[in-house]
């Protein structure tokens, strides 16, 4: 038998580096996520409190046949290792590993499929998601099937031998829809055995709900967004259960090149440690402002109000409603007033930032699918996208406020001011009544708010 060279690095690219469930304050005992996140043992060899920077390409070798644990970063690098340690404790995964954006992780999941493999997935999905299916579907012959994936049975009839993965977001940006996840793994699984089931966990982040829990094979997410949460990393996550999909996933990130440089590392770990008071504050900054829309008479997907329809279903995955929600005006112009009126809320894509963001779907994060599909889809193009940060609330809602007068989106009533089309819900939408003119000169702000 040869022996083989080089014996502690993984010539084939499968299981290394492992990155099994790691520190911990006492093994075997289970401590609240707020404890895990901050919690690491990184076994440097100077004991450094905050696990080092390995910025190096190349690792030497004790010997010309190996012996080393690293030898090369594209392979494995110890700062990534122990990031990808920390995740899989958090994400309930046995293994996590981390590249170069969130489209990378979906990137990395779809090199699974093989010519004349079926997806199924939602019809309110993130732009970027919806253009990369797309792709596969022009260009690599797979199928795709987007349907109502609020809706278990409408997935479970999508189903076939040839599905080989069902991809779910819950809840979907931007239309905050809700998706029942332990339905719909069950129903696949039932259907077809070899079918993975896939979470985007994007909008809600370990901190919130841990897909992998309920029936998903893999959960990905753009760590750019909550679990760094400052926007001054890009970068994407993979955790999975099953360590033989763990084994192909790697494969995938040591063959293509993808895997996060150890400087993007250091800074998501550092994101990661305040992940649970960030998510705290930013939740509680969007209940405030999705019910300061809401009773002023704008339509608000929210799952942290009562009136989503899917209120309960979320509640029964999940442990907090995020810090993204959407309304509407019922006219684009509008709606494009208040993006361009707001001082602290910046216009800008993406979300789960400490600052508060303010976008236009359609027109930014979700202008890659055509407006037709838009349509078909039933996206309101009017609808306004809020990513609430940590600012204080009351000078949140103020901002908002302005800008909602501003921009003619509300009229003054005897009790401070409500949303033109209050009470006239047509599909899509609320009706903004077009007999009578916007306020275009900003009235004083703050008496009448609630
Ligand atoms: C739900 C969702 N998934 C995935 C992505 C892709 O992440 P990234 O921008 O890190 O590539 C985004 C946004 O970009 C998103 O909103
Ligand atoms: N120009 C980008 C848009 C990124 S959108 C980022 C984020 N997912 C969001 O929903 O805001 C692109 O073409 O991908």
């Amino acid at each position: 038998m040869s022996k083989k060279p080089f014996p502690n690095i993984d010539l084939d690219g499968h299981d290394f580096p492992p990155s099994p469930a790691p520190s911990s304050p006492r093994p075997g005992r289970k401590y609240a996520l707020a404890t895990e996140l901050v919690y690491t043992e990184s076994n440097d060899q100077y004991n450094a409190s905050s696990m080092p920077i390995y910025q190096s390409a190349t690792f030497k070798q004790t010997s010309g046949s190996g012996g080393g644990e690293y030898d090369y970063t594209r392979s494995g690098n110890p700062t990534r290792t122990h990031l990808e340690r920390h995740l899989a404790k958090i994400m309930s995964a046995s293994r996590a590993l981390v590249v170069s954006s969130g489209m990378g992780a979906l990137d990395v999941v779809t090199r699974l499929l093989r010519p004349g493999d079926e997806v199924v997935t939602g019809d309110d999905l993130y732009g970027g998601t919806n253009r990369l299916l797309k792709y596969l579907a022009t260009n690599n012959g797979i199928t795709v099937h987007h349907v109502d994936t609020t809706n278990p049975e409408s997935v479970r009839a999508a189903i076939n031998t040839k599905t080989a993965l069902v991809l779910l977001e819950t809840p979907t940006n931007p239309l905050i829809k809700i998706v029942d996840i332990p339905a719909i793994a069950t129903a696949v699984h039932a259907a077809n055995p070899g079918a993975l089931v896939v979470v985007d966990n994007t909008m809600l982040s370990p901190m919130l709900m841990n897909p992998l829990d309920l029936g998903a094979d893999i959960v990905y997410e753009s760590a750019t967004k909550y679990l760094c949460g400052h926007h001054d990393v890009m970068a994407g996550v993979l955790a999975v259960k099953d360590e033989t999909i763990g084994d192909k996933l790697f494969f995938t990130i040591n063959a293509t090149g993808c895997g996060l440089p150890p400087n993007e590392c250091f800074l998501l770990m550092r994101g990661i440690k305040t992940l649970a008071i960030r998510m705290e504050k930013q939740q509680s900054n969007a209940q405030a402002v999705a019910e300061f829309l809401e009773a002023h008479g704008f339509r608000v997907r929210f799952p942290g109000l009562k009136s989503h329809p899917q209120h309960a279903l979320h509640w029964s995955m999940a442990r907090g409603a995020g810090a993204v929600l959407s309304f509407e005006t019922g006219n684009v112009d509008v709606s494009e007033r208040i993006v361009g009126s707001t001082k602290i809320w910046g216009i800008s894509v993406s979300f789960g930032c400490v600052n508060s963001l303010i976008s236009m779907p359609c027109r930014m994060s979700h202008a890659s699918i055509d407006a037709k599909t838009r349509a078909e889809r039933h996206m309101p193009e009017d609808i306004v996208r809020l990513c609430v940060g940590i600012e204080d609330i009351s000078d949140l809602i103020d901002d908002l406020q302005t800008a909602l007068v501003q921009a003619g989106a509300v009229r003054i009533t005897a009790d401070g001011f409500e949303a033109w089309g209050t009470g006239q819900t047509v599909a899509g939408g609320v009706q903004v009544k077009t007999d009578e003119e916007p306020v275009v000169d900003a009235p004083e702000v703050g008496a009448g708010a609630s």
